[in-house]
């Protein structure tokens, strides 16, 4: 089980809602996924009529947790106005905290993440950060009380896959909290070797909204971290200079 804060999910996949290419395609790639977890900006909100955001409209959200988002902050009191919003709405008190530092990487900013992150736990939020492959920034998120760390693989949007194993492996060594892979997956390998490394989970959006089908992208997605995490749980060979052979060589008389 995925364990966050007070919840728990047996899904380790947790899917964006974004740019699909219909909400009938976003329906169904949402089921496809087995993911439990749907994740959404808050500004796409109706905040008129909360009770329903529209593209939303399409899914059944009494089977999910809704993960709100606070895409489009750019400093750490926007952020902290926007998960209010989503407090105040009803939807969950769970937050991803994205606050973007730079327009054209889209990569998160460290010290306004930091700080938003540090007023949203005071305020009783379940804070889930999205933050860079930074080692000791995803410590000092863990040690502040972050429920859950979520270093990207690339930069958002990219599908450039995981840049820098090392540094995410080294993230998910000292954590203590589950670690999320956000952002930048782009096919299948990426979100199994995520899991691999001994991630927690994996969070995507643009490799199955973006993909030609996304309803087989989303199905593709789901066995793959299942396989990434039966793989670590197998626990890999370790990588040899050399061969060795595969069959045993006792009892062979050589000629
Ligand atoms: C939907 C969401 O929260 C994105 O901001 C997230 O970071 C996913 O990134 P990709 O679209 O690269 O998967």
């Amino acid at each position: 089980m995925l364990k966050i804060g007070p919840y728990e999910f047996s899904s380790r996949l947790l899917l964006g809602t974004g740019k699909y290419p219909s909400l009938d395609v976003q329906k169904e790639a949402v089921e496809a996924s087995g993911a439990e977890i749907l994740t959404f900006a808050v500004r796409r909100m109706n905040i008129f009529s909360p009770e329903q955001p529209n593209f939303l409209e399409q899914l059944d959200l009494s089977k999910y947790k809704l993960l709100p988002n606070t895409a489009g902050a750019k400093t750490a009191e926007e952020a902290v106005r926007i998960a209010r919003l989503a407090k105040a709405s009803g939807l969950c008190d769970m937050i991803k905290v994205e606050v973007i530092g730079c327009d054209k990487t889209l990569l998160p900013d460290p010290i306004e993440t930091l700080k938003a992150a540090e007023m949203l736990l005071e305020e009783g939020f379940i804070v889930l950060p999205y933050t860079s492959d930074d080692v000791v920034l995803a410590k000092r998120l863990e040690e502040l009380g972050c429920h859950a760390i979520m270093p990207g693989a690339s930069p958002i949007g990219s599908g450039q896959g995981i840049i820098n194993p090392l540094n995410l492996s080294f993230i998910i060594e000292q954590a203590n909290v589950p670690v999320i892979v956000d952002a930048g997956i782009g096919g299948p390998a990426d979100a199994a070797l995520a899991m691999e490394l001994g991630a927690d989970g994996v969070l995507l959006n643009t490799a199955v909204s973006g993909a030609a089908d996304p309803v087989k992208m989303a199905k593709a997605m789901k066995l793959a971290v299942e396989a990434g995490r039966l793989g670590y749980e197998a626990g890999r060979i370790p990588k040899k200079r050399y061969a060795s052979a595969s069959s045993p060589m006792e009892g062979m008389s050589v000629v």
